[in-house]
């Protein structure tokens, strides 16, 4: 990891690179992307198996694109009790966490006369992209757990989830459990840009959902940008990012092994250390060439690294404060001194780690709070997936006819500034009633 003086032109622009890497999308992969969607759209079924084949599953029918009740009980059999008891824990915890979620309708009637309120309602169809790495070859398991357990609480009627099929055109048996586990009513093998189109325009197997959500590379995360508004998404939650604040008292093998937590995820993901100790910058760059050597994702967290990494010191901790908010990074660990008495100066970040037995990984894997978290800077104005994002409001308005005649007036006045003739005769003819 290279080392950089931040401020400085170089520091700048590596900032630049990271924060805009998702966005900055390069036209040939949009164009790609839509090209995909235009043709699920148009072929349904039969574009999902062409992708499945030539990125997948070479072999995959139609007829297997959903997992049947027996590829579930073969799955049952599959795992061992030991992962039955990691997933159960993990399962509590964030069933616990997003329970806290719910909110009530509510109803004011303090003004006289008037009835306001909000109902809140679950959307009725959930889709859940679940990554799962080409041919399957990283099923993310506790994302099924991250993307359907809000949308269980929420009260969503229909949950699907769709995720990579493997070569041999199954889905891990770790996936199909968790997704049982948590209640999903299908799981369909699709993955990349094409699931994003199946969920969106619907197939004739997989249907059409109100809200797509879950986490996803490059590809996915480009479908569910173009595809916001036809449905609803939860955030781009692209690839992973990690930024870590360390002082001159933290332990660098700890901070370069949370670093290589997340660049493995993807040549895409980006993990940065900023620390106000050059000391720690130099013991940190050194640890991370050697923990390096010994992940079995190497080549990846190499390249992530090389592409997407940094280590910025900076003049103290304020400064790096300031920079992890100018970043606005998925995840934020805090390996100083006192970390609660600079929690509070955090304002742009999906999810802040405190202290040195929080690595990132316990947010992953099992605290509870979602890790479907905003990307590539977009934690300045979006948060966590959370039970909101499968809960629609409705406001409620209703006013007697003395609270009606109180307010006449102003109602005809603003819609005569407005030009709006129309909407002042609706309230004059029931005055002159
Ligand atoms: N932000 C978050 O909350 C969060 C959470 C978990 C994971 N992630 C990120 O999710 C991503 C998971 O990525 P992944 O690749 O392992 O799984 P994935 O399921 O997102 O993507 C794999 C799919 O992309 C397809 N694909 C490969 N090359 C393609 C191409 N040229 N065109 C179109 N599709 C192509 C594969 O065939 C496969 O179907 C990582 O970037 C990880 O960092 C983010
Ligand atoms: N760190 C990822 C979010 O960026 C989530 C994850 C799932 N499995 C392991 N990690
Ligand atoms: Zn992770």
């Amino acid at each position: 990891m290279k080392i950089y003086t931040y401020p400085s032109e170089a520091a700048e622009t590596r900032v630049k690179a990271v924060v805009k890497r998702d966005i900055a999308f390069d036209d040939a992969m949009v164009a790609s992307v839509k090209q995909i969607l235009e043709d699920v759209r148009a072929r349904g079924d039969a574009a999902l198996i062409d992708y499945a084949n030539r990125f997948d599953s070479p072999d995959l029918t139609v007829d297997e694109l959903r997992v049947t009740p027996a590829e579930f009980e073969a799955a049952a059999g599959a795992v061992d009790a030991d992962f039955m008891g990691s997933l159960n824990r993990a399962t509590e915890h964030i069933e616990g966490f997003h329970r806290q979620q719910l909110r009530k309708s509510w109803i004011d009637t303090a003004r006289p006369g008037t009835l306001l309120g909000q109902m809140f309602n679950p959307v009725g169809a959930a889709g859940v992209y679940v990554p799962g790495g080409q041919g399957g070859n990283t099923p993310l398991v506790s994302s099924v757990l991250m993307g359907v357990i809000p949308a269980r609480i929420a009260g969503v009627e229909k949950i699907c989830m769709v995720t990579p099929p493997t070569r041999d055109g199954s889905v891990n048996p770790h996936m199909l459990v968790a997704a049982e586990r948590v209640g999903v009513d299908a799981v369909y093998k699709v993955g990349s840009a094409w699931a994003i189109a199946a969920l969106t325009y619907g197939t004739e197997t997989v249907p059409g959902c109100d809200v797509i959500v879950g986490p996803g590379n490059i590809y996915v995360t480009i479908a569910k940008k173009i595809v916001s508004g036809t449905v609803g998404i939860d955030m781009i939650a692209g690839p992973s990012e990690v930024l870590v604040i360390a002082d001159d008292d933290a332990n660098p093998e700890y901070t370069a092994a949370d670093l290589l937590s997340q660049a493995e995820h993807d040549v895409l993901a980006s993990a940065i250390l900023v620390t106000d100790s050059q000391k720690t910058a130099e013991a940190v760059q050194a640890a991370v060439a050697e923990q390096v050597k010994q992940l079995h994702r190497r080549d990846i967290a190499e390249k992530s690294l090389a592409d997407y990494g940094a280590i910025m010191v900076v003049p103290d901790i304020d400064a790096a404060i300031d920079l992890a908010n100018k970043m606005a990074p998925e995840h934020l660990e805090l390996h100083i001194r006192e970390p609660f008495d600079h929690l509070g100066k955090i304002r742009n970040a999906g999810a802040v780690f405190v202290g040195d037995y929080t690595p990132e990984p316990v947010g992953d894997y099992i605290a509870g709070p979602n890790h479907v978290l905003p990307t590539a800077g977009t934690a300045r104005f979006s948060s966590a997936l959370s039970v909101d994002n499968f809960i629609k409001k409705t406001s409620i308005i209703h006013y007697s006819e003395a609270a009606f005649r109180d307010e006449a007036e102003d109602i005809m006045r603003l819609a005569d500034i407005e030009g709006l003739g129309a909407h002042a005769n609706s309230v004059r003819i029931r005055l002159e009633k």
